[in-house]
């Protein structure tokens, strides 16, 4: 067995940076593995005519490994030769001679893949070579020496095993053949041959394929014996097992971080590849079936061979045409071979002179594949976007479920007529029978049609999903773009302002042309290519979308027909089955999108966090790089000036941030336990025509707009029915929204500029924005405002709206949205805020959390603060608030007041990824899934109505 690599959780499998989302450019690894002589090469009294050259008696291989193949049909003898050399070199990343072990092989090319794999990154290995050079020796092994399957799923397994205090994983595996050019399961062969589809992102998927989930090795490995006992395998000339179709393994991973953290699932793919063998149909001397299957295996090999060339010949640039199309094989490779996938190349030949020409070949082949360069990225799956596909296939179930109701209610009216129940009685039996055949035929297609339906709309949720990752694709290209333009316009304005700012000239007398950097070509050639696979999804999305249409029309064509031609009793059977049927299926379906909706808002609060602590760096490198300047040629600064500068000095004393990230830990457990609240103002005319209290004037001249860290349920929505789109399009990511005109709701395409602005730090902003907006609730509610000279008189909000609802109608007062939004707000974090016991709290010193002293009258009447919540002595407005040239900073002063106590280390936005216990464990920094829990309650999670 191999030596187990410890692996190190935190930096591969920690929360992924933007750096680490960023492709990465692989370069293939061709490894090259020459077997022993076997007994009927010994017979023919061949020769070893391939060595290694170097030593490799270390495990792990060095950088690069040649070999020397001797042509043995060359003369050493002949004068009219005897300058032309009979060797010739080929270098590779590694390579193996007869001796080396099945381990060697898996140390040195796969086992540093499997850390990867369970972190989001696809994985491909193959192994190449001509028939019987010992490819599923590699692959498969034996019993006493297994090969790469097994040692690459142990390590899998293992590495698992050892994060799973922090990870949760999921492995599914499918195990298919490439036979004549069509595909079977060897998982399930009865299912017939199946079809390659790929998506818009152009990744392969095979309609149909049987998926495993598995927990071990060993079980992966009975059920591959189980698959190759199915795979076609015939003896041949040169091999008494030859395989002669390509077997492809394929594990699934599914990472997420437990205990529901704020992170994303990872996909990680490994591909495992036993290619058939390439041969020549006149060494092989196969006939008839076997001669048609070498041709087939040739063509898809020929189809391999050509897209090695051109993916190696175009030295990594993408704008060159690659055609994977040509055989099934290449296009299951595709991914693995010019797309999104650390991939490994083990050739494989004979050392036996009789055999030369094959290995000639292929070490050819070998060698060109290793110019190709793969782009790695993480397989991120982004949550949200599918929310919106979520709700309208709940909403067209619901609609079905509805229909079929009012069908069934009728024919309980029907059966409770005696005229029907007597008709029925005299149905002759035969006739019964029949009619029962033919329901059985029904709801059979039924079910079909309902299945066929589900597949599809799951195909549309996944197009939409990736037509948006596409989107953010190319508006990250985009501002690349933007930011060039940006500087190059700069640039001439300063060439054209002339003088002392012009730019050398040449040698010719010409100004120096700015040339365009590398990134900025690629990020063009990239926009390009996004531009033609957004197409692409688009007529994908249409012809399925009518597809569906289409099947819907049979559905309910096959419907029409049960009232005719069944018993009352069957045809009530049938749809109550259909009913239960959608039922489910919106429950799932619920379940999923909700889910979706949590991990979507965790995520985006990760996002703000970690925007607002880079752009707040930003601001403090200009502040200090603007005093350095002042004091250098010695300005001072007017006073007014100078005392914001001690507001903000203080402020970054107090680690506003940290209350920020409490504050919005509160936020996000109220979501992850409790139901989804409506806690969004909703958009009236009242605030149409104005401009919003969360839309600020920024210094570049953009209006941005609140990132909804809250979401929505719709008033007039069933308990456990999701918020419709306007729900969704709050959940958009930041990434989508452009900058909008104030009063304008919808979003209009993305420029450049706007991306632009939006990278500038929208989410710092709109998190701004956000605590303006409490502001704002401060002064429409009179407790709080810069003109109230006694802030004390504030008081926590009664959690009772509809009391101060009529407190505000005495008062004469008209509620705004965005003051109910805010109250909304306040009343969650203050209902929720007591009984969390946070583990950021127990960092702060209870002098940390302090409310502003309830004394006084208010607009609100007084509730008890909690035990902990003293008042604060040092209460002032001015602490929260910071007011620059073009943008205020308010904090939420009525969420967390803090006094002069003793200082603590600042927390920065990689503490809210959380610590680690006294055993070692990391511990989410957010609070407990169920808050009441930790009281001893005995709260259980609502059961959603049925
Ligand atoms: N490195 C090796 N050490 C010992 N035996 C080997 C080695 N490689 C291959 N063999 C033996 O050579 C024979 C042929 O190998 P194998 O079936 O793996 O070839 P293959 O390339 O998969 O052929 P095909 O393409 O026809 O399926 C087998 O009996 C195998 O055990």
């Amino acid at each position: 067995m191999p030596s187990q690599q410890t692996t190190d959780p935190s930096p591969a499998r920690g929360s992924p940076t933007l750096r680490e989302m960023e492709p990465k450019d692989q370069q293939l690894m061709v490894a090259l593995r020459i077997r022993p002589l076997n007994s009927t090469e010994l017979e023919e009294g061949a020769t070893v005519i391939a060595h290694k050259v170097g030593d490799q008696t270390s495990r792990v291989a060095s950088k690069t490994m040649a070999l020397v193949l001797m042509d043995p049909g060359e003369d050493p003898e002949d004068p009219l030769r005897a300058h032309r050399s009979r060797e010739r070199t080929f270098i590779f990343d590694t390579v193996f001679d007869q001796q080396a072990s099945q381990e060697t092989v898996y140390c040195a090319t796969i086992q540093h893949l499997v850390e990867g794999v369970i972190s989001g990154y696809n994985a491909t290995v193959f192994a190449y070579g001509p028939s019987g050079a010992g490819k599923t020796h590699t692959m498969l092994g034996m019993d006493a020496e297994p090969g790469i399957y097994l040692q690459t799923l142990t390590d899998l397994f293992q590495a698992i095993e050892e994060t799973q205090d922090n990870m949760e994983y999921s492995v599914s595996m499918s195990y298919l053949e490439i036979y004549n050019e069509v595909i079977r399961d060897l998982l399930n062969p009865s299912s017939g041959f199946l079809e390659l589809r790929e998506d818009s992102r152009g990744s392969i998927q095979i309609a149909g394929i049987t998926e495993v989930s598995t927990s071990n090795a060993q079980e992966i490995m009975q059920l591959l014996s189980k698959g190759n006992r199915q795979r076609t395998q015939e003896p041949t000339a040169t091999n008494k097992t030859s395989s002669r179709s390509h077997a492809v393994l394929q594990v699934t991973v599914h990472q997420r971080r437990r205990g529901g953290g704020a992170e994303e699932v990872r996909l990680g793919r490994l591909f495992m590849v036993d290619l058939a063998g390439s041969e020549r149909a006149a060494q092989t001397q196969n006939q008839g079936k076997r001669m048609k299957e070498g041709a087939h295996i040739n063509r898809s090999l020929l189809a391999l061979g050509n897209c090695i060339n051109a993916l190696s010949e175009k030295g990594g640039s993408r704008a060159q045409y690659v055609n994977f199309r040509d055989s099934k094989l290449t296009r299951l490779l595709k991914d693995a071979l010019g797309g999104n996938s650390r991939t490994v190349m083990i050739a494989h030949i004979s050392p036996a002179s009789t055999s030369f020409e094959e290995s000639r070949t292929t070490l050819l082949y070998a060698y060109r594949a290793k110019n190709i360069k793969t782009r790695v990225k993480r397989n991120l799956l982004n949550v949200s976007y599918r929310i919106a596909q979520y709700t309208d296939v709940i909403s067209d179930l619901r609609r079905e479920i509805e229909h079929l109701k009012s069908k069934i209610e009728k024919q309980d009216k029907k059966r409770s007529d005696p005229s029907i129940l007597d008709i029925q009685v005299t149905v002759p039996h035969d006739t019964e029978e029949d009619s029962r055949l033919q329901m059985n035929k029904i709801r059979a297609q039924l079910i079909g049609a309902f299945k066929e339906q589900m597949a599809m709309r799951r195909s549309l949720v996944e197009l939409e999903s990736t037509n948006i990752e596409l989107h953010i694709d190319m508006s990250r290209h985009l501002l690349t773009i933007a930011d060039w333009e940006r500087e190059k316009t700069h640039h001439h304005s300063d060439v054209d302002s002339g003088g002392q700012d012009k730019e050398p000239v040449d040698a010719d007398g010409e100004e120096a042309e700015a040339s365009e950097p590398p990134e900025v070509a690629l990020a063009r050639e990239e926009v390009n290519l996004l531009l033609a696979e957004q197409q692409k999804t688009a007529a994908l999305k249409a012809g399925l979308e009518q597809r569906l249409a289409h099947a819907k029309q049979k559905a309910s064509q096959m419907e029409k027909l049960l009232p005719r031609q069944v018993t009352s009793e069957d045809q009530r059977e049938v749809l109550q089955l259909l009913c239960r049927a959608h039922e489910l299926e919106v429950e799932n379906t619920e379940l999923q999108a909700d889910n979706l909706c949590r991990k979507n808002l965790l995520c985006q609060k990760d996002f703000v966090i970690q925007r607002y602590h880079q752009h707040r760096l930003l601001c403090e490198q200009v502040i200090q790089g603007q005093r350095q300047l002042m004091q250098a040629n010695g300005i001072s600064a007017p006073e007014p000036l100078e005392q914001q500068y001690r507001l903000y000095s203080r402020e970054l004393g107090e680690g506003t941030l940290d209350r920020l990230l409490l504050q919005l830990s509160v936020m996000s457990s109220s979501l992850q336990d409790g139901p989804i609240m409506n806690v969004s103002p909703p958009a009236t005319e009242e605030t149409s025509g104005e401009p919003r209290g969360d839309r600020r004037e920024l210094p570049w001249g953009a209006t941005f707009e609140l990132p909804q860290m809250l979401l929505e349920r719709e008033r007039d929505q069933k308990p456990n029915a999701l918020g419709t789109k306007s729900l969704i399009s709050r959940l958009q990511p930041m990434e989508l929204r452009t900058p909008q005109p104030a009063g304008e709701m919808s979003s209009p395409p993305l420029s450049a500029q706007a991306l632009k602005e939006m990278a500038l730090g929208t989410k710092s902003i709109a998190l701004i924005a956000a605590s303006r907006r409490c502001k704002a609730y401060d002064r429409e509610g009179g407790c709080l405002d810069s003109r109230d000279p006694s802030p004390a008189d504030w008081r926590w909000p009664q959690a009772s709206p509809s009391r101060d609802r009529s407190l505000d109608r005495k008062a004469g007062r008209k509620r705004s949205p965005s003051f109910t939004w805010s109250l909304q707000q306040l009343q969650t974090l203050e209902k929720h805020q007591p009984s969390v016991e946070h583990p950021l709290e127990s960092q702060l010193s209870p002098a940390h959390l302090q409310p502003p002293k309830p004394a006084g009258k208010s607009f609100f009447p007084a509730v008890p603060v909690a035990s902990k919540m003293k008042p604060s002595p040092s209460f002032h407005m001015d602490e929260n608030m910071l007011q620059g040239p073009g943008v205020s900073f308010t904090f939420l002063s009525t969420m967390w007041q803090s006094n002069s106590a003793p200082s603590r280390p600042p927390l920065l936005p990689r503490d809210i990824r959380g610590s680690t216990d006294s055993r070692g464990r990391r511990q989410s920094p957010l609070p407990p899934n169920n808050p009441s829990k930790l009281q001893g309650g005995s709260a259980k999670r609502p059961r959603r109505p049925k």
